[in-house]
C-alpha cells in the first residue's frame, strides 16, 4: 500500500473539478488561489504559522502512481482513458508563495499564494489547509503556553493523545518552532533535529517490589540522566524520600541525580513541600518536572500559586489544541484568467465576514522607522507600487472604517516569498533552529499588548485604499446581477 504517497489526500470534489475542467478544455486557464484564516484561535491576539515544509515536500512529492490511477478508475467509470494518462505525467507547475514558517500571522491575510493551472491549484487544496491548519493551530497554542512559562523548560508529552501518527511529530515540530524546548517522540527527534528527552513511567515503579528498588535499578544504568517519578504510591511520604536516597547514592558516585517528576495531586503544594525536602537534603540542583493534563491556563495558575517547577511536560492540550480543535483556514479563488489576463473574483457570503477579497494580493509588516516595532501589517493587490517604494500610504481598517491613517516614514516587509516558481523550488528551505531564531526575532517586533494570553490589544490588519474599491465594486456588480 502506498501509505507515502499523498497525492490522493484531496478531497474527491477536487478530481471531479479537474475532470470537469479537462472535458471542458478550461484545465489550463490559470488560477489565482490564496489561503488564509478568518478567526484567531484560543481568543489569542495573533497565530504563529507553520505547515510549509511539509507542503513544500507534498508538492514536490505529487505523483499519480499505477496504484493511485488504478484507484480512480475502479471509483469512477466516467473518467476517460486519456484524463488518467494526463494524470500520470502530472506535476506542480505552478508558482506557489508563502509566509515563512514562525512568522507572526493574522485574520485574512494569505498565507499561501498559488498561482497555477487550475488544474494543479485545485488538487492541492485540500492537503495545503490540512498540513497549514494543524500546524498553524498547534504552534499558536505552543506559543500561548510558552509566553506563561518565561524560561522554563518545556517539554512535549503529547504523543500518546495525539489526533494519529502524522499528528503527534508534526505538532512536536509546531511546539518546538514556538519555543518548546523537547519532545519525548524520538521520530520526532530523527526526523526533525528536535531534541529528545524522556523520564519513566509508573509501570517501571509498579514492576518491582519496592519504590526504592525502581528507583535504585534505574540510576545504576542511566546514572547520567536520572529523573524519577514520585507519584506512585506517596510523593512526600515515600516517592521524594526515596528519590533523595537515590540522589545522595549519586553524589557517592560523583553524580548528580537531574530532576523528580510530579503526575498528580496538588502540583503547587507539593512542589514547594518537595523542594523544601531536597534543599534540606542537599540536593538544591535537583530539579522539578510537572506533568499532568497542564496547560497555558494551569502553569499560569500553579506559578501565581507559587509552584516550585522548573519544567513543564505538556501533553493532550497541546497537541490536541483541547480547547480549539480546529483553526477554520480557507482556500479561496481569488482571480482567474480570461482571454491571457487574470480577472479578480469573488464568493459573497450572508455573512459580512465571510465575503472574500477579490484580487490577488501581497500583505506587508509596516515596520516603524523609529520605533522598529510593528505598526500594522497592509494588504495590497499586488500590483500597487507606493508601499513598495515607500512612500506615504493611507492604512484602510475595514473595521473601523471611520479611523483612516495615513503613515510615513515606515519599512514594509512582504511577508509572502516565492517558494516555487513554474512548479520548481525556489525557496532556500531553513532548518528547524533557523525557524525557531526567526520565530523569536517576529516576537520581538510586536508591543507586548498585541502578544499578551488574555485581551490583548487588536493589531490592525489594514487593506489599502484600491484593494478595499475593488472588494465594493464586485460586491455592487453582484447585487445588480
Ligand atoms: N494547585 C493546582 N492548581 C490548579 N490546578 C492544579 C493544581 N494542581 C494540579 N492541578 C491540575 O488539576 C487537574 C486535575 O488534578 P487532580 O489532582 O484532580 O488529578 P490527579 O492528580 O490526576 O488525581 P489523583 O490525585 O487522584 O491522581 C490537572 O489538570 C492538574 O494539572
Ligand atoms: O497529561 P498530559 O499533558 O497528556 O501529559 C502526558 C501524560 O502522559 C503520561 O501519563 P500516562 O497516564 O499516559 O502514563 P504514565 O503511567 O506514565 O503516567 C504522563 O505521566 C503524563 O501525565
Ligand atoms: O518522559 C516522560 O516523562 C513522558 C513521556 C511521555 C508522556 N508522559 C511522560
Amino acid at each position: 500500500m502506498g501509505y507515502d504517497n499523498l497525492t490522493l489526500h484531496t478531497d474527491k470534489y477536487q478530481i471531479n473539478m479537474m475532470y470537469a475542467h479537462w472535458v471542458q478544455g478550461s484545465l489550463n486557464d490559470r488560477a489565482v488561489f490564496e489561503l488564509y484564516f478568518r478567526k484567531l484561535p484560543f481568543g489569542n491576539g495573533f497565530a504563529v504559522a507553520a505547515g510549509l515544509e511539509r507542503a513544500i515536500a507534498y508538492i514536490e512529492g505529487l505523483h499519480f502512481g499505477e496504484e493511485e490511477i488504478a484507484y480512480l478508475k475502479e471509483q469512477e467509470e466516467n473518467y476517460k482513458e486519456e484524463f488518467l494518462q494526463l494524470l500520470r505525467e502530472f506535476k506542480f507547475t505552478g508558482h506557489l508563495d508563502a509566509v515563512p514558517e514562525g512568522t507572526i500571522v493574522f485574520p485574512n491575510e494569505p498565507l499561501i499564494r498559488v498561482e497555477a493551472r487550475v488544474f494543479e491549484a485545485q488538487l492541492i487544496e485540500t492537503a495545503l489547509l490540512n498540513f497549514v491548519n494543524f500546524q498553524t493551530l498547534i504552534a499558536t497554542k505552543a506559543s500561548r503556553i510558552k509566553q506563561v512559562a518565561g524560561d522554563d523548560i518545556l517539554l512535549e508529552f503529547g504523543t500518546r493523545r495525539a489526533q494519529e501518527a502524522d499528528a503527534a511529530i508534526w505538532g512536536a515540530r509546531a511546539a518546538y518552532i514556538a519555543g518548546f524546548h523537547a519532545t519525548s517522540n524520538m521520530r520526532a527527534g530523527m526526523l526533525f533535529g528536535i531534541p529528545s528527552k524522556g523520564t519513566h513511567a509508573h509501570a517501571w515503579v509498579q514492576g518491582h517490589e519496592t519504590e526504592e528498588e525502581a528507583f535504585r535499578k534505574y540510576a545504576e544504568v542511566l546514572p547520567d540522566q536520572v529523573t524519577l517519578l514520585v507519584d506512585t504510591y506517596d510523593t512526600l511520604r515515600s516517592g521524594v524520600p526515596n528519590a533523595i536516597r537515590i540522589g545522595h547514592m549519586l553524589e557517592r558516585q560523583g553524580k548528580r541525580m537531574i530532576a523528580i517528576r510530579l503526575d498528580s495531586g496538588d502540583l503547587a503544594y507539593l512542589s514547594q513541600r518537595a523542594r523544601a525536602m531536597l534543599d534540606e537534603a542537599g540536593l538544591p540542583y535537583v530539579k522539578i518536572v510537572a506533568s499532568n493534563d497542564l496547560d497555558e491556563n494551569i502553569i499560569f495558575n500553579l506559578k501565581a500559586q507559587g509552584a516550585r517547577i522548573d519544567t513543564w511536560g505538556v501533553g493532550t492540550q497541546l497537541i490536541t489544541a483541547g480547547d480549539q480543535p480546529s483553526l477554520g483556514g480557507v482556500y479561496k479563488l481569488v482571480a482567474r484568467e480570461q482571454e491571457g489576463a487574470f480577472i479578480p473574483v469573488i464568493k459573497i457570503s450572508g455573512n459580512p465576514e465571510k465575503v472574500s477579497t477579490p484580487g490577488i494580493k501581497e500583505v506587508y509588516r509596516i515596520i516603524n522607522r523609529e520605533s522598529g516595532m510593528a505598526d500594522g501589517d497592509y494588504i495590497t493587490l499586488r500590483e500597487e507600487e507606493a508601499v513598495r517604494r515607500g512612500e506615504p500610504i493611507q492604512l484602510y481598517d475595514p473595521l473601523h472604517p471611520y479611523m483612516p491613517t495615513v503613515i510615513d516614514k515606515y519599512e514594509a516587509v512582504p511577508l509572502l516569498q516565492r517558494i516555487f516558481q513554474d512548479g520548481q523550488l525556489v525557496y532556500d528551505v531553513p532548518d528547524l533552529e533557523a525557524v525557531r531564531v526567526y520565530h523569536k526575532q517576529q516576537l520581538s517586533q510586536f508591543w507586548p499588548q498585541y502578544l499578551r494570553k488574555l485581551n490583548s490589544e487588536m493589531y490592525r490588519v489594514n487593506i489599502s485604499v484600491a484593494a478595499w474599491q475593488l472588494k465594493l465594486e464586485l460586491i455592487k456588480r453582484y447585487r445588480e446581477q
